[in-house]
């Protein structure tokens, strides 16, 4: 059996693909396919292994032939979920295993947008490392402060986690349903999405994008947030709307915002939000580190090689493939 894979993945996924057996073709270069490129480079093979690229109806309709799709990622809004099922084709994802280090990334965004770290890091790149005085490049303390989680799931639930240990943060939270494990845990207070901009001094963004979270974080919802509030998103860039947001900066009706999502990615090098002192922007490496890849590559090589055995995924996005028959079938 024939497995393509569309980026390089860590070495453990490919011994893993290797000795069950599996002949594996992983595309180097450093850019990523287009989708008529992947319609092309997936004739031929029973899996695909693949990392961000766009899985749309047209992608299934033409590749009913694989067996499984597995992601290397967590989230799944790059795929036409119900066009994957209508093709009979199950598809894994990545969950869990990636929460500890995007949860990270989002504290550390929290912290450096709050003392303006990566402005101050480029001003002494500029030669500039200004005059001392009382009053210079003053950040924000979050000791105490509110944290306010919009999806309150694994990484939000982390992230909570290490602000009220590390800062006593008082947590509130709005999501789909009580998340009681983080109410008894941490005391989180489950909140209207008004009362969470309105009390969040913090607002960290943690759900996946949907219809429902597209752009939920535009003018009228930064309005709401206090005019010291610092936005975070570690999710997905289509959460917000980066206009509505640049204005929200420009204006002073929010403090700051750090980011490791944008929208588009990559964000343009022009961009003024890369100017901005209070702002923090890092290139979508929420579950960049050594561990969590590899423990990413693990989970997909895990659904490739279930997929190809016949079996059901470990860590599936469509359930419903199972009991759905397909089309023509
Ligand atoms: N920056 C990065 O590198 C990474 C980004 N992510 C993003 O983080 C997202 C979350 O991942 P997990 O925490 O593992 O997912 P999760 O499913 O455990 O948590 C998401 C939470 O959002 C809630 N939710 C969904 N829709 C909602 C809505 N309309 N209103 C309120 N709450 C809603 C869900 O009930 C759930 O509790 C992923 O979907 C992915 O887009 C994930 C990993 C790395
Ligand atoms: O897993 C995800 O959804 C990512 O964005 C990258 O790890």
């Amino acid at each position: 059996m024939k497995v393509f894979v569309t980026n390089v993945i860590p070495q453990v996924g490919v011994n893993l693909l290797e000795e069950a057996g599996l002949e594996l073709t992983q595309w180097t270069e450093k850019r990523k396919l287009s989708g008529e490129e992947l319609v092309a480079h997936c004739k031929g093979y029973d899996a695909v292994l693949c990392v961000s690229n766009q899985l749309d109806a047209a992608f299934f309709e033409a590749c009913p032939h694989l067996k499984v799709v597995a992601l290397h990622s967590v989230g799944y809004d790059n795929v036409d979920v119900q066009a994957a099922t209508r093709a009979g084709i199950p598809v894994g994802n990545t969950p869990g295993v990636l929460s500890d280090a995007t949860a990270e990334t989002a504290f550390l965004l929290m912290i450096a947008t709050a003392r303006k770290a990566f402005y101050l890091h480029k001003k002494i790149l500029n030669g500039n490392w200004g005059f001392t005085e009382p009053t210079a490049d003053l950040g924000i303390s979050l000791e105490g402060k509110t944290l306010g989680v919009y999806g309150l799931g694994k990484i939000g639930f982390v992230m909570a986690r290490k602000c009220a240990a590390a800062y006593n943060m008082k947590v509130i939270y709005h999501n789909r349903h009580r998340n009681v494990e983080a109410e008894d845990a941490l005391k989180a207070v489950k909140v209207s999405f008004e009362e969470l901009l309105e009390q969040s001094d913090v607002l960290s963004v943690h759900t996946a994008l949907t219809q429902e979270t597209k752009g939920m974080f535009n003018k009228q919802a930064f309005g709401r947030m206090k005019p010291s509030a610092i936005f975070i998103n570690t999710a997905r860039g289509g959460i917000h709307n980066e206009a509505d947001l640049t204005e929200a900066l420009q204006k002073g009706i929010i403090w700051g915002a750090g980011l490791d999502v944008t929208n588009p990615e990559p964000m343009d090098k022009d961009n003024p939000l890369l100017q901005m002192p209070s702002v923090c922007i890092l290139p979508h490496i929420g579950s960049a580190t050594v561990e969590t890849r590899d423990a990413m590559a693990t989970l997909a090589a895990r659904n490739i090689i279930a997929g190809l055995r016949n079996e059901r995924l470990p860590y599936i996005v469509n359930p419903e493939v199972y009991t759905h028959t397909p089309a023509n079938s």
